[in-house]
């Protein structure tokens, strides 16, 4: 159940670091993990074990917007360039009109190809993923740190079932492969006299990301030092979740709540525009696009389960029909063609 937090909790990953710790701590810090996403579904990560040096990332994910935009339309989504053949990883560009304000480019993992489990549907969840020619440095630099997040994925997920009294590795089969998504997303800057038909949330709020939960399980944000993040407590108040060094938000999706029967809460955020361009890296990880989603034993309430079993797959699939990034609507090409570039300054 959601409460009115006024901040959000910090979680400290440091006994996940030692080699010596005792199954006692493992199991406090699982308890710390169970109640912060029982109560409030988001916090900040710190001493995790990914190695993140903010900077370098930042400048990765800016080098890439900074690329000619009929670069970036070449690794457009299909919905975009129709001659283009990816359907689920890539580029999208700003789209107007639209309730947020953000061109991004999305990677799986480098294991996707057939071993996901079997395909779905008309986008194709497991294909490969696209990358700028002539820029090897920035396709390891994003799959070094797409393995990291998923590292990092996996070590909450065993503080999850250690919580519930499952076995501490009762989830990493279910995430083996993993069809997690990392996304880079660049937030153009977004003045209260802009143009186009800003978005305003009903308390006025000028945003550049619309209000909403996230869809799957855990997702893992880097941000850089902007800030505009806000998260909705139980009382509707929206709590700034600014830039704190070094660490990751962490935030619950709806099929999260649905694992746990309703015990975890996938909460409601959004980002307020700003007058500076803002970045951000989501990293949504996610089980196998098989993985059927029953709620967890040890949350039924007495033996009742509130929710029907989904499969992963299945599931992203309805979602996206949702998604402005993925609407097959011939418009979206023409529209989309008339924003030229949204430049980004490259420190
Ligand atoms: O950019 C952010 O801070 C949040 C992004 C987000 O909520 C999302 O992509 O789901
Ligand atoms: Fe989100």
């Amino acid at each position: 159940m959601s409460t009115a937090f006024e901040s959000l909790p910090i979680i400290d990953l440091a006994p996940l670091q030692d080699p010596q710790v005792s199954p006692e701590t493992l199991k406090k810090l699982a308890a710390t993990v169970r109640h912060t996403f029982e109560t409030v579904g988001f916090a900040y990560l710190v001493n995790h074990n990914v190695n993140l040096n903010h900077e370098e990332l930042f400048d990765t994910a800016r080098e890439f917007f900074a690329l000619p935009h009929e670069e970036k339309l070449h690794l457009a989504k299909k919905t975009f360039v129709s001659s283009n053949n990816n359907t689920y990883r890539g580029y999208f560009p700003v789209q107007k009109n639209d309730t947020s304000y953000k061109e991004g480019f999305e990677v799986g993992s480098s294991e996707s190809g057939d071993s996901l489990g079997e395909a779905f549907g008309k986008f194709n969840l497991q294909e490969h993923n696209v990358w700028p020619e002539h820029q090897p440095e920035f396709q390891k630099k994003t799959e070094e740190y797409f393995d990291g997040c998923t590292r990092l994925g996996n070590q909450l997920m065993s503080m999850v079932a250690i919580s519930f009294g499952l076995e501490e590795d009762y989830f990493e089969p279910l995430f083996n492969p993993t069809a997690s998504t990392l996304r880079y997303l660049h937030y153009p800057a977004r003045s209260v006299k802009a143009e186009d038909s800003a978005t305003n949330d009903d308390d006025d709020a000028l945003l550049s990301c619309s209000k909403h939960t996230d869809s799957g399980i855990v997702t893992l944000l880097c941000q850089d030092t902007v800030g505009g993040l806000e998260v909705q407590n139980s009382l509707g108040k929206w709590i700034p979740a600014p830039y704190v060094p070094e660490s990751f938000v962490v935030n619950l999706g709806d099929l999260m709540t649905r694992w746990t029967n309703g015990k975890f809460v996938a909460t409601m955020h959004r980002v307020r525009a700003t007058n500076q361009d803002r970045l951000s890296i989501p990293f949504f990880f996610e089980p196998r696009l098989d993985c059927l989603i029953t709620p967890l034993q040890p949350c039924l309430e007495n033996g009742v389960s509130y929710y029907s079993p989904v499969r992963y797959g299945e599931h992203v699939l309805g979602k996206m029909a949702t998604w402005v990034e993925y609407q097959d609507d011939r418009e979206t090409e023409t529209n989309h063609t008339q924003i030229t570039a949204y430049p980004i300054s490259v420190a």
